[in-house]
């Protein structure tokens, strides 16, 4: 019997995971009743047999009812003919065989679980078997062989995570959604952790689990320090920790910020140690409240988006819930080798903002992600940013769940009326409405206020 050739398990002195078994009912089972197929279409891919034989015979069966065509003995026969393959997979016996060895295609459903989970156990040994061989590669760097260490285990997850959920009747989440209403409307539970923007959090019911937030904007509009207010507004009002993945900025610069802000000293005294006796009880006071505020800087120059996952994994492993992630910034982070003309980075973007998205929901967190606008701005009239001004917009469009921009009319018109104001333009709300919010900028301490308070 020829097995798949996933990887040479001979080297491995145990068997395989495998249900032999298994495989040989689905298919017969599809022989027997045609209409059983449909129970495991798209669940169920060929690679996914142990048997090379039954991969084929699976293929052909597909094959066969996308054509709506039946997928008995005599169609499936015919197929593999016509394509010289009934010789391969052990002839008109063969197929005989496994029909007679099939009573029903009553438990396809369960049988197909099992044969996918042998498939994923078999991913996993080729994975730790080439991830075993990285590790004696010594012309490469180790950070590099652990990225692509890591890259080769969550392909693996990618592809469960994308396979694991099944349609449900509308009556679950029914009552999963009455539930949660019943909650808010107690105050048992709040409708989203709070960004600290009361009229931002009108529109977007503040942090939801499972989202991914792109924060776009022009240099020097104010992306950072945004993501810096929401992130410890987050921590404060969640008192879950809060993860900022920052490319930019280094750990210190980011304290040296929060310290500017809690002790509404300006960040060029701090720097330049031009300090006051009474600035000087400020920070102490500062110091003692930010180091009881759960943010955690990872300041890592080299981010990929697989060891951010993992760092993410194991902060929600030892933490139990991250309430968010922040990343300063997207075009930053090291999966993106640059543009040789062939849309590659925009690729490269549309992977990292898919894991994103996946991430958040995985982990039930929200992740902010700072994005870049194109120069395109500059050249118009009217200088607030469009959604079409994301660079590389198609992917990051599609998976955010929320595209918020900001904008400053002062960076542009220096007497402008507008000057201190900043607008935080919700251009895309999945499920909500869009808006435009107007919060006050103070750059001396890189922190946006609210203008007034909006009661919900
Ligand atoms: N210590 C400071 N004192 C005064 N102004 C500051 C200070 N730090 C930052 N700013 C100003 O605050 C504004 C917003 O800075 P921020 O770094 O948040 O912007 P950004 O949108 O993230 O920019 P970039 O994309 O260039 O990193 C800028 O105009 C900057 O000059």
């Amino acid at each position: 019997m020829q097995v798949t050739n996933e990887l040479d398990f001979r080297a491995i002195d145990r068997l395989p995971p495998q249900n032999i078994e298994a495989e040989e009912v689905i298919l017969g089972g599809i022989m027997l009743d045609p209409s059983a197929i449909i129970r495991v279409e798209g669940i169920l891919k060929p690679e996914m047999f142990y048997i090379s034989s039954h991969k084929h015979i699976f293929s052909a069966l597909e094959a066969l009812h996308r054509d709506n065509k039946p997928t008995d003995l005599l169609s499936v026969t015919n197929y593999l003919t016509d394509f010289d393959m009934l010789t391969s997979i052990g002839g008109r016996s063969k197929l005989a065989s496994l029909l007679e060895s099939t009573v029903s295609a009553i438990n396809i459903d369960a049988l197909a679980d099992i044969v996918i989970e042998k498939y994923r156990r078999r991913q996993l040994i080729k994975a730790a078997s080439e991830i075993y061989q990285l590790a004696y590669d010594t012309e490469s760097e180790i950070n590099h062989l652990l990225d692509c260490a890591e890259t080769k285990l969550l392909s693996i997850r990618t592809e469960a995570i994308s396979q694991e959920t099944e349609p449900v009747i509308l009556a679950e989440p029914l009552i999963n959604v009455f539930d949660n209403i019943e909650k808010i409307s107690q105050g048992l539970i709040k409708p989203g952790i709070s960004t600290g923007f009361y009229d931002l959090d009108l529109i977007i019911k503040g942090f939801q689990p499972g989202k991914l937030i792109t924060l776009a904007g022009r240099p020097a509009m104010g992306k950072s320090s945004m993501l810096g207010n929401m992130a410890i507004n987050a921590a404060r009002n969640s008192s879950q920790p809060v993860i900022l993945f920052s490319t930019e900025m280094t750990k210190e610069e980011w304290a040296m910020r929060y310290l500017s802000q809690e002790a509404r000293v300006e960040g060029i005294y701090l720097e330049s140690g031009r300090i006051s006796n009474d600035q000087w009880k400020d920070l102490a006071v500062a110091v003692e409240k930010l180091s009881q505020d759960k943010i955690y800087i990872d300041d890592s120059p080299k981010l990929t988006v697989a060891s951010l996952r993992s760092k993410v994994k194991r902060m929600v492993a030892k933490h139990g819930k991250v309430s968010m992630v922040g990343i300063d910034y997207l075009q930053l982070m090291a999966d993106i080798g640059g543009d040789d003309g062939s849309g590659k980075s925009a690729r490269q973007i549309g992977e990292i903002t898919r894991q994103l998205k996946l991430l958040a929901r995985e982990c039930n967190t929200t992740v902010v992600l700072l994005s870049q606008l194109n120069r395109g701005v500059e050249s118009r009239n009217n200088k607030r940013p469009l959604m079409s001004d994301l660079r590389e917009s198609g992917r990051i469009e599609e998976d955010s769940d929320l595209v918020i921009m900001l904008y400053r009319e002062e960076y542009y018109v220096l007497d402008t009326p507008d000057r201190g104001l900043a607008e935080v333009i919700i251009t895309k709300h999945r499920g909500g409405p869009t808006g435009i919010v107007k919060l006050l900028f103070e750059s001396q301490f890189t922190q946006f206020k609210n203008l007034k308070r909006t009661s919900y």
